[in-house]
C-alpha cells in the first residue's frame, strides 16, 4: 500500500463525482501560461528562518519538525484570530533554543494544556489545546516505546524513503491518519504525514536526514489556505451555497461533503497545474530540473501566497479538525 496512491485515487475519486467544487482546466492553462518564469517554483526553498535550524543537531531539528507537524493543524479558532501557523514554528524554535531537552519524548509523553501553551509561548488558550496535549502525549509515548524516544530514529528506519516514511508515521501514530468515509468509501488525505516529509526534505535541503527519494510522490497537503488561493486564482469554483457558507464564515462539518470536495479539489487541481507546468517546460525546452516541480514545491509556492495576501483574499473555509 502506497500512502500517497491512496491520497491521489481518494482525491480523484471525489472529483468524479463533486458538485460542489469545480476544477476550472482553463484556468490552470491561464495561471501557467501568464507565469514570467516556471523556475521559480522550481527554486523554492523551506523557510530555515522561522523554524528551528542546526546542522549540528540533526535529531534536534527532526525531534522539531515532528512535534510541529504535529500540531500543524487549526490555528483559526483563535479568539483574536492572530494565531497562524508561524506562531507555532517561532514559538517551538525558541523553547527548543533555550531549553535543548524541552521537545524530549519524555517530556512530551506528560504535557498537557498549559504547559503547551507556555511551550509554544502563547499568551492565552490554543484553540483544542487539550487534544494538541494529547497529540503531543501520543507522539512522546510512541517515540519511548517504538523509537527509543528519537524522530531522528523513526526517519532513520525509512532507509531514505519518502513513501515508507509516510507509511512508518501512519502506522505509528493515530493521530496523523488523516481519513475519512465518504458515500460509504474510506478517502485517505494524510496532510500531516506528508507535510513532515515534506518538511524533512526542505529543512534539510534533500541532504542528511532529509536524502529522501520518493518526494514527486508526495501530494500537496491538503489543508484550508491553498483553496482559498486557487478559488482567487478562478481554478477552484464553488456553487453559490458553499460560497456563501465559506465568505460567511459558517463552519464546515469535518468529513461533510462541503469539506471533503474542498481539499480533493485542491489536491487534484494542484497535479493538474503540476502536469501545465511540465508541459510548459518541455515545450519551451528550458532546463528546469523536473524533480523539483512537484507537488511540495508547488504547494510551498501556493502557500505562500496565500500567507502575503490572506487579508486581501476571502475568507478560507471553517473545520474544526485535528488534520489541517
Ligand atoms: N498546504 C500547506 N499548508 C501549510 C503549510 C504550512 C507551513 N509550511 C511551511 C513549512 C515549510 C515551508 O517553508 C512552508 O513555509 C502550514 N500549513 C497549513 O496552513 C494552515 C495555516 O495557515 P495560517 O493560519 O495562515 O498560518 C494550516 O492548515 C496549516 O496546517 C504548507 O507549507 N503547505
Amino acid at each position: 500500500m502506497n500512502p500517497c496512491d491512496l491520497v491521489r485515487s481518494s482525491a480523484e475519486h471525489v472529483v468524479r463525482h463533486a458538485e460542489l467544487v469545480t476544477i476550472n482546466d482553463a484556468a490552470i492553462e491561464r495561471v501557467v501560461a501568464s507565469l514570467d518564469d516556471v523556475a521559480e517554483i522550481a527554486a523554492g526553498s523551506f523557510d530555515r528562518e522561522l523554524h528551528y535550524w542546526d546542522s549540528e543537531q540533526p535529531d534536534a531539528v527532526a525531534q522539531y519538525l515532528l512535534v510541529v507537524d504535529a500540531l500543524n493543524f487549526c490555528f483559526w479558532p483563535d479568539e483574536s484570530e492572530d494565531l497562524q501557523y508561524e506562531h507555532l514554528a517561532g514559538g517551538l524554535r525558541r523553547s527548543l533554543l533555550a531549553d535543548p531537552s524541552a521537545l524530549d519524548a519524555s517530556r512530551l509523553a506528560v504535557i498537557d494544556g498549559p504547559m503547551l501553551r507556555s511551550l509554544l509561548r502563547w499568551p492565552r488558550p490554543l484553540p483544542l489545546e487539550e487534544e494538541r496535549a494529547r497529540l503531543l502525549r501520543e507522539v512522546g509515548e510512541v517515540l519511548l516505546q517504538l523509537y527509543g524516544g528519537l524522530a531522528a530514529n523513526l526517519v532513520r528506519a525509512a532507509q531514505g524513503s519518502g513513501v515508507e516514511l509516510v507509511r512508518l508515521v501512519l502506522a505509528a501514530f493515530p493521530g496523523f491518519r488523516d481519513c475519512c468515509v465518504y458515500g460509504g468509501r474510506q478517502l485517505h488525505f494524510y496532510k500531516r504525514a506528508q507535510i513532515f516529509v515534506g518538511d524533512l526534505w526542505g529543512c534539510f535541503q534533500g541532504s542528511g536526514l532529509g536524502r529522501l527519494s520518493g518526494i514527486p510522490q508526495l501530494t500537496m497537503f491538503a489543508d484550508y489556505r491553498v483553496p482559498v488561493v486557487l478559488r482567487e486564482l478562478g481554478i477552484l469554483s464553488y456553487s453559490q451555497p458553499l460560497a456563501a457558507a465559506v465568505d460567511d464564515r459558517q463552519q464546515l462539518p469535518a468529513g461533510g461533503f462541503e469539506e471533503v470536495e474542498i481539499r480533493a479539489s485542491t489536491i487534484v487541481a494542484v497535479e493538474r497545474l503540476r502536469a501545465a507546468l511540465l508541459a510548459r517546460v518541455e515545450a519551451e525546452g528550458r532546463g528546469v530540473e523536473v524533480s523539483q516541480l512537484c507537488s511540495v514545491k508547488i504547494d510551498w509556492w501556493l502557500w505562500e501566497q496565500g500567507e502575503r495576501s490572506m487579508h486581501q483574499h476571502r475568507p478560507h473555509h471553517r473545520t474544526l479538525t485535528i488534520y489541517y
